[in-house]
């Protein structure tokens, strides 16, 4: 048996399989979430001209004034005429800047009587409540990279660039077929006893996939027999990644790597040195990717968090270094005892930058996973951590992206 691999090496190992499946493209309000085929470049100029920040007057010489007021520039309504020196136009927030006005006076600044106008004794008329022409964007930028994913910020960009019309191409999102295996899962949900549970896994990792999967079939719970996994395998046809559940480790009724290897899939690796989620297993079958995961339910949670959800985000498009969970520093709350030979995945409640160990760490612990919103990571062999220390830690949420 070879070694488990480090995590790390096992990420960039499953990320460097991975393409992006191709693009599609889609209405921009339908992208959120979705990621950025190609550069998006900008169609138009943001501002389009100089435009005042503020409400108030757009003024030409003197900047110490008086003006005499001549006209109006309203958002959507701009002054047409050009100010002439003295002269001064009432001017809106967004409004265009009249050609030749140099400032803009604060409507609290001004001291206003008719068509007269001259700045309070406290005010000043400045260029620096002008917007400038092109200050966010240019035609022709690079406004967003291929691989962005979108969210309402870009999203929004992506329509002030010009592209709200006719849409934005996007990665294809993955098809995955989820699997998961025992003989002691019940078939039908409520059918369970002393001998067989619930088989939370399947809706577990499907929900996890939903956000960047186009669609999720459940294919089990199927019982421990090759014939059995033979079938569902059959049945995933057509699905870019097939992720099983249960059976990946060594014992008697642990199918899942001969059912694979009989099915003509090739493994890329087997095991990796964590904890939970040792027995994880990445295979290969033309195009097709199949995730064996662990069957402890918190080792396939685990497992779905690093491996699955980074892969289905690269397939999709995201970039290589934007697909991976987003790991940060935090304090921990309480001592932590010293790492062994595998990298250890530790449920935890983050508030703010303290972070604190739950005391169940059973990897069929559900109750402690529903409750933890983080892991702590512990290298392998890290030395104990005092109450204070700084440890590594993902953020449960939004598939740990922040
Ligand atoms: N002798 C060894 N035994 C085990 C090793 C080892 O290295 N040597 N590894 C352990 C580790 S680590 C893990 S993790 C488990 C994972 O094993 P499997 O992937 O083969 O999982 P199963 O044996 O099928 O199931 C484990 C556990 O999870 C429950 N389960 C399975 N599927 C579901 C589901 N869909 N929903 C809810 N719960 C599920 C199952 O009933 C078992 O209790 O192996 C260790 N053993
Ligand atoms: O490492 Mo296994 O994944 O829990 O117990």
């Amino acid at each position: 048996m070879t070694p488990p691999l480090p995590l790390l090496e096992a990420q960039r190992q499953l990320l460097a399989l991975a393409v992006p499946l191709g693009p599609e493209t889609v209405p921009a309000e339908q992208a959120l979430g979705r990621y950025l085929w190609d550069d998006l470049s900008a169609r138009r100029t943001q501002p389009a001209a100089d435009l005042s920040a503020m409400d108030g007057y757009a003024v030409q010489e003197p900047l110490v004034g008086p003006w005499r007021l001549v006209g109006e520039s309203a958002a959507g309504r701009p002054f047409e005429g050009s100010l002439q020196t003295g002269e001064a136009v009432r001017i809106s927030t967004g409004a265009l800047m009249p050609r030749s006005a140099i400032a803009v006076l604060l409507q609290e600044e001004a001291h206003r009587d008719g068509t007269s106008l001259a700045v309070s004794p406290d005010g000043e008329a400045s260029a620096r409540h002008i917007r400038r022409k092109g200050f966010d964007f240019l035609n022709g930028d690079t406004v967003l990279e291929a691989g962005t994913r979108i969210g309402p910020a870009q999203l929004a960009l992506a329509v002030s660039a010009g592209h709200g019309g006719d849409g934005l191409e996007v990665g294809r999102l993955p098809r995955v077929a989820v699997i998961d295996n025992g003989d002691e899962l019940a078939v039908e949900a409520g059918k369970w006893d002393d001998h067989r549970l619930p088989a939370s896994n399947g809706a577990m990792i499907a929900a996890m996939a939903q956000s960047i999967s186009v669609s999720v079939d459940r294919l089990g719970p199927v019982p421990d027999r090759r014939e059995a996994l033979a079938e569902a395998l059959a049945a995933a046809k057509g699905a870019d990644v097939i992720v099983t559940s249960g059976g990946a480790s060594i014992g008697d009724h642990d199918l899942v790597r001969p059912a694979l290897e009989e099915w003509g899939a090739s493994i890329d690796f087997w095991r990796v040195a964590m904890k939970p989620g040792k027995p994880l297993l990445v295979a290969r079958k033309g195009d097709a990717f199949v995730l064996g995961l662990p069957g402890n339910p918190v080792s396939s949670y685990v497992t779905a968090f690093l491996f699955l959800l980074p892969l289905l985000r690269r397939l999709a498009g995201a970039r290589h270094s934007h697909s991976l969970p987003v790991r940060f520093q935090a304090r921990t709350a309480a001592p932590l005892p010293p790492g062994g030979p595998r990298l250890e995945l530790i449920r935890a409640q983050l508030v703010g930058s303290l972070v604190t160990p739950l005391g169940q760490q059973d990897s069929s612990g559900l109750r402690a996973l529903a409750t933890a919103n983080a892991l702590i990571e512990r290298p392998i062999d890290a030395p104990a951590a005092a109450a204070g220390d700084d440890v590594s830690v993902y953020w449960l949420q939004n598939g740990g992206m922040g």
